[in-house]
């Protein structure tokens, strides 16, 4: 697990804007992975910011006027400072003002990852799958559904749920693993897109091996917290899991870690 350990040495800096919902938690949950979070809420203050970090985060989860101009004007500085960005379409699969927005970010910039949803990322190449909001129904293919989304786009793309699938357009990989206490706990697919940041901001082009990676390490950390004492409710639940992606090891997620790699 090559980018847990650089994560955790060099504490990239990442720059989130985000939903108001999981703000606390995101930042909770990339200083427990060993980077180092900011949120952010100005274009001037991101043209500083943005010069020393990692990555950059879009998650449109809370998304109103001023906010989607802030979007353009950090992607637009992102893409000048060669920063990598990860786009979170949160519930654009349930609404067609997410959409037009998602649509438009992934038209007019250029992002590293897509990490979503079976609904959202199925949104964004003109498929449906089922959901009423920020949730999903299970998807059928979700390799099938990365594949067609990272060629579409030409970037790494994360789709989640009960398995994980990860594709840079050639190849895909399936993960088996991760708990069905996840979704029981708002925020642990926008924080998946922060941490997903914090790996590819440490790894150079090495995109999709990083956010496989992040993936693997945050569905082994879910397992973990699923174990621990009361794990199985929800309040527990969120707190263990916290601790589980601090104290997470390499050896924890080679033995447990369930991946399929397709041609
Ligand atoms: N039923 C499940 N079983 C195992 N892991 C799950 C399940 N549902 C979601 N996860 C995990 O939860 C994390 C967040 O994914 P997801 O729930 O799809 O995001 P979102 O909250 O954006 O819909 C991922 O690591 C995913 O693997
Ligand atoms: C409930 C809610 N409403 C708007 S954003 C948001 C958070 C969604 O978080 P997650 O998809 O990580 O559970
Ligand atoms: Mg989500």
């Amino acid at each position: 697990m090559k980018y847990m350990d650089l994560v955790r040495s060099k504490q990239p800096l990442v720059i989130c804007l985000t939903n108001d919902v999981v703000k606390n938690f995101t930042a909770n949950g990339l200083i427990a992975v060993g980077a180092s979070p900011a949120m952010s809420a100005h274009a001037d203050d991101l043209k500083d910011l943005l010069r020393y970090a990692g990555a950059l985060l879009i998650n449109i989860g809370t998304a109103d006027e001023r906010s989607e101009a802030l979007y353009h004007a950090a992607m637009t500085i992102a893409n000048a400072y060669g920063v990598p960005a990860v786009l979170d379409p949160v519930a654009c699969g349930a609404s067609a003002f997410r959409k037009r927005i998602a649509l438009e970010l992934l038209e007019q910039h250029s992002f590293a990852v897509l990490r979503g949803n079976a609904s959202e990322v199925a949104a964004l190449i003109g498929e449906r799958v089922q959901s009423k909001g920020v949730d999903s129904q299970a998807a059928e293919d979700v390799a099938a559904i990365a594949q067609a989304a990272a060629k579409t786009y030409g970037l790494t793309v994360a789709v989640t749920g009960e398995t994980d699938a990860v594709s840079n357009g050639k190849e895909v990989c399936l993960l088996h693993n991760g708990s069905a206490m996840m979704p029981k706990v708002v925020g642990t697919g926008c924080l998946l897109g922060a941490v997903v940041a914090a790996y590819v901001g440490v790894a150079g082009d090495d995109t999709y091996e990083a956010c496989a990676e992040a993936l693997s390490m945050y569905a082994v950390a879910g397992e973990l917290a699923a174990e621990a004492p009361l794990g199985h409710r929800p309040g527990h639940y969120a707190v263990h899991f916290i601790d589980a992606l601090y104290t997470v090891t390499d050896e924890a997620v080679r033995q447990r870690l369930h991946k399929e790699v397709q041609a």
